[in-house]
């Protein structure tokens, strides 16, 4: 889609997600008329039928629980104390050839920086703050927000983030930087500034009541994401540790600390909530399931809306550089690596694990230690 012009649609087929966990399939399966179903306004009311028990057939056929045991390393592999294992660490290493760590390539990084503009994009979870049990407790410490508003005065910024807007921009709390919530299907600009693009709209939503300028390429499912959720929460309420995130424009299902034996039972809810909506799919995090619209839109594209926005895009003399350890991050990491706006993946990982990005960090603390480094990179040029 052509981002400039405004004219087509985002709402269009999606690029296949990472998993194979796709919802395809479903649409023969729909009790209702499909016509009907593919509105996203339309009044379909949900009957869903809850399997509390059974094989479940459905979300093993379709690989959703393969999915959901990979989704996020076990603790002891990116616990520290147990990293120094001889065979981990090799493991490591050896991936490391492919995905050097870009503290180490540092120089080399900004070999090919200099002359050019760098504009920064930085994932929030698992990437400025640390994956912890609680979503609602995922702060950031206040030694990344200094390096994050530091890094935000020499280079244009923006957290993208699967989380709503609102939520990550409690956690982040910097006015000056761009933000994407929803995987990119909520961006804001900072006061004052505008995203330039015709179908942006002005309002003013900060505290001082200052206006800031949102793009929301997904608003006309608002209705249908605000139906789901609701029988979400009460399909999943039995389910002890299952928490269902709002989004806004994307829905989390958090399985983390629900006992393994009854992610299938997750899985199933999931499926039989949303097997009723063709225009909703699902997309695996780590230790999550999400569920968003099918539309062309992803991190991957917010990123080039926003280096549009900026002016730099399709320029020889910029380089973006996004920092993100999910698999909703990938989208960004090929864009910069196929499309025309060439620059740097960065993988956030303690595990090896395969991806689009070039360089890797192992967790927030190196990704603090990268950020400082651009400032003083930068300082030091005069
Ligand atoms: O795009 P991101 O900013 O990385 O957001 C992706 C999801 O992050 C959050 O969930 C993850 O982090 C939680 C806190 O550490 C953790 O408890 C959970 O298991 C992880 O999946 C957020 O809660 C989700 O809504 C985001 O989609």
């Amino acid at each position: 889609m052509d981002i400039k012009s405004g004219h087509s649609s985002p709402v269009m087929t999606d690029s296949p997600p990472i998993s194979n966990a796709r919802l395809t399939i479903r649409q023969n399966r729909l009790p209702y008329s499909s016509a009907a179903a593919l509105s996203p306004n339309s009044n379909l009311l949900l009957t869903v039928p809850r399997k509390k028990t059974g094989v479940l057939d459905d979300v093993k056929s379709n690989g959703w629980l393969d999915a959901m045991k990979s989704s996020s390393p076990p603790p002891s592999l990116v616990n520290k104390d147990n990293f120094s294992s001889d065979a981990t660490d090799m493991t490591y290493r050896e991936w490391m050839l492919k995905y050097p760590s870009a503290l180490t390539s540092f120089e080399k990084i900004m070999s090919f920086a200099k002359g050019k503009r760098i504009a920064l994009f930085l994932d929030y979870d698992g990437t400025l703050s640390p994956i912890v049990e609680e979503p609602d407790c995922a702060y950031m410490s206040s030694a990344m927000r200094s390096a994050v508003q530091n890094v935000a005065k020499y280079f244009p910024t923006a957290i993208i983030s699967g989380r709503s807007r609102d939520k990550v921009y409690e956690f982040v709390n910097l006015s000056e930087l761009y933000y994407a919530g929803s995987h990119g299907m909520d961006i804001m600009s900072p006061a004052g500034e505008s995203l330039n693009h015709e179908h942006s709209r002005t309002v003013s939503v900060n505290e001082k009541g200052k206006d800031v300028n949102l793009f929301q390429p997904a608003s006309e499912f608002l209705p249908m994401i605000d139906k789901v959720l609701c029988s979400l929460i009460e399909s999943t309420n039995d389910i002890k540790g299952v928490k269902v995130e709002d989004n806004k424009f994307c829905i989390s299902v958090h399985y983390r600390n629900v006992e393994e034996q009854n992610w299938g039972l997750v899985a199933q809810c999931v499926d039989d909530v949303i097997r009723t909506y063709p225009k909703l799919r699902l997309t695996h995090g780590r230790k999550v399931l999400e569920i968003r619209p099918v539309i062309d839109w992803n991190k991957g594209k917010a990123v080039t809306f926003l280096l549009e926005s900026l002016g730099l895009s399709n320029c020889e003399d910029v380089l973006p550089i996004y920092v993100g350890d999910d698999r909703t991050d990938e989208d960004a990491f090929k864009v910069l690596r196929d499309g025309p706006n060439h620059g740097y993946g960065i993988l956030v990982s303690a595990v090896p694990k395969d991806s689009n990005a070039f360089y890797s960090l192992r967790d927030p603390s190196e990704v603090m230690e990268f950020l400082k480094s651009l400032v003083t990179w930068k300082r030091s040029m005069g």
